[in-house]
């Protein structure tokens, strides 16, 4: 079953390129800038990522990008992740990054961008992936702060085609964005965010109804509103769903008690996706497999699946 979920041609509509970052990749950074990281080995990094909750993730997450620095960085950890995209026959990808992981600690917005967009490039010509780049703002920081990243960034509007929100979801609800939001869908760009996978089914209908979302990450906390359910499946309203990253986060105890095959069967417009597959266990095949293990997905379900990602891209 995995070579062929492997072979599934699919698009992938939640990944973090920062969460891309394997241990073996963020040993060779440090030492290229003479950085010391506070694990012995590879191994001991893996042994790290164990966590209770999105916050203990995020702690270890942020603390890991800074070996990144310089845009041959950003380009090498864009690469490596594209090369897996081909591996397991993603076509399409459509990628986060968070600038302001990077810009609060001195390094220039250009640095990051221009490493990950020519990275990108040579994926459409060398692997013929095609991509589409989302640039993050991070929650836990103010309005303010994403204005900030908003205005930096236009300069280089063609780099990118949707704004998304992310990091620590309970008390930073989408509402706090909203001006932002409105900014951004004004210069034209698309709005997707994080919503409902450890906040409650009213960031969902917040992303919805006060950022203008076209993609809810995650979503898997709608089941808890039926009102909501039925919203979503009457408009079709994607949800990139991360099975590895919830179990590891612990919003699922166990991959036997994920919800996404009872969303995807009441007609939910479900994608499955990877969200930080270097610390989470596994990239988009890895996914799959482990709904076949603890789920009983079947072939059909995986190609409705599979499908359903192809059909919510934002870039064709
Ligand atoms: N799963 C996740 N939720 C929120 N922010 C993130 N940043 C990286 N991964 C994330
Ligand atoms: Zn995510």
């Amino acid at each position: 079953m995995y070579d062929w979920l492997n072979a599934l041609p699919k698009a992938e509509l939640h990944l973090h390129l920062e969460g891309t970052l394997e241990p073996e990749l963020m040993f060779m950074l440090a030492e290229r800038h003479g950085v010391r990281l506070p694990f012995a080995d590879v191994e001991a990094l893996r042994q790290a990522y164990s966590f209770n909750n999105l916050q203990e993730f995020l702690d270890l997450y942020y603390q890991g990008a800074d070996v990144l620095r310089t845009e041959q960085d950003f380009y090498d950890l864009t690469w490596a992740y594209l090369l897996k995209c081909k591996e397991q026959n993603v076509v399409h990808t459509e990628p986060f990054f968070d600038p302001q992981t990077h810009t609060d600690r001195g390094i220039p917005f250009e640095v990051v961008l221009n490493g990950i967009t020519q990275a990108l490039k040579d994926g459409e010509q060398k692997l013929g992936i095609k991509s589409g780049l989302i640039l993050s703002f991070l929650r836990h920081l103010s309005e303010e702060e994403a204005f900030k990243t908003f205005e930096q960034a236009l300069p280089f509007r063609d780099a990118f085609v949707a704004v998304g929100l992310d990091s620590s979801e309970v008390g930073h609800p989408p509402s706090k964005f909203k001006r932002v939001f409105d900014r951004a869908r004004s210069e034209g760009f698309a709005a997707v965010a994080h919503a409902g996978e450890e906040g409650p089914p009213s960031y969902i209908w917040e992303a919805l109804d006060l950022l203008n979302v076209v993609r809810i990450d995650h979503g898997v906390r709608a089941v808890e509103d039926e009102r909501l359910m039925h919203r979503l499946i009457d408009q079709q309203i994607p949800l990139t769903v991360c099975p590895l990253s919830n179990t590891k986060l612990r919003v699922f105890d166990d991959m036997s008690q994920h919800n996404i095959l009872t969303l995807l069967e009441r007609g939910v417009k479900v994608t499955v996706n990877s969200d930080d597959p270097a610390y989470f266990g596994g990239y988009v095949t890895e996914n799959f497999a482990a709904l076949h293990e603890s789920l009983g997905m079947t072939e059909a379900q995986a190609k409705r699946l599979a499908q359903n990602s192809l059909d919510a891209r934002l870039v064709i």
